[in-house]
């Protein structure tokens, strides 16, 4: 099909207090229903003055607060008016995000001065990324939280192939179902979900998204080699999480396939 004027691309800007998973979910199309758009990725900008504030926020009933939230779903955050704060100041704010978000890039500017290729064709959700982030995967870590009920990231490895239903039924449990709970009883809370597995029967590395209660897998274009070690390595977004207990869980469900690579 044909058509004048495409676009090139869509910035979208949402209001201060959106919860950018529901946007990104509308964008977020199934490929085989062969849209013309796609969702390339999450960016948030953190006021390096008061971004803090906003960051440690305590809401009523437990509710997460709107900026942890968009630290949370965030692929890139930019952290502006850097000129503003001390360098020890930027460094709370800068620990506070990555306490939150553990895979996320983070950009440091002044007036939001950047180089555009590091905002656009983010691929962060499609399986164009699957190569950048086995890097990543390699160097996240587990965060702790800086409050009582913060968003935290997990992340863990469990190698062998697992089977593709068994992974659909530990997601969902997760993200539908909740009823993965922590050690006092609270329902773990998964925001945002991202993954490299290993497929039984897929001879590439499939890329596992989750965005809220939305997910998606696909295979990548990257192959697992002759004699390479299959694992499966995930990082998780949310609260309330224990990893091991997350860990155990994920084992649990895919046991049957365990060591069988
Ligand atoms: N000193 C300094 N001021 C800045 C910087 N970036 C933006 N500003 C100024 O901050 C003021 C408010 O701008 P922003 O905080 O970007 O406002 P905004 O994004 O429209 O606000 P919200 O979307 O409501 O958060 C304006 O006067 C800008 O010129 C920066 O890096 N340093």
């Amino acid at each position: 099909m044909q058509r004048r004027g495409k676009f090139d691309y869509i910035l979208l800007e949402t209001t201060g207090l959106a919860d950018p998973g529901a946007v990104a979910s509308m964008f977020w199309v199934d490929s085989e229903l062969g849209s013309d758009i796609y969702l390339d990725g999450i960016v948030s900008v953190v006021d390096a003055k008061h971004g803090l504030q906003h960051l440690t926020e305590e809401k009523p009933e437990g509710l997460i607060n709107e900026a942890s939230r968009q630290v949370a779903l965030a692929d890139l955050i930019i952290i502006n008016k850097t000129d503003l704060v001390s360098e020890e100041e930027l460094n709370k704010v800068r620990t506070s995000v990555r306490s939150i978000n553990g895979l996320v890039k983070i950009l440091e500017t002044q007036r939001s001065r950047v180089d555009l290729s590091n905002v656009l064709d983010l691929h962060a959700f499609d399986s164009l990324s699957g190569v950048s982030l086995q890097k990543k995967l390699e160097h996240v870590k587990t965060t702790h939280a800086h409050l009582d009920k913060a968003i935290i990231t997990v992340t863990f490895e469990v190698p062998g192939n697992i089977k593709e239903e068994n992974l659909n039924l530990f997601i969902q449990n997760l993200l539908w179902e909740k009823n993965v709970k922590d050690k006092t009883g609270c329902t773990m809370d998964v925001i945002r979900l991202k993954g490299l597995v290993s497929i039984q029967g897929k001879s590439h590395q499939v890329i596992v998204q989750g965005v809220h209660e939305l997910y998606d897998l696909e295979e990548t274009s990257v192959a697992w080699k002759e004699g390479e070690k299959r694992t499966n390595r995930l990082v998780l977004i949310g609260r309330s999480l224990d990893k091991e207990i997350i860990k155990e869980v994920f084992i649990a469900t895919v046991r049957e396939e365990r060591g069988n690579s």
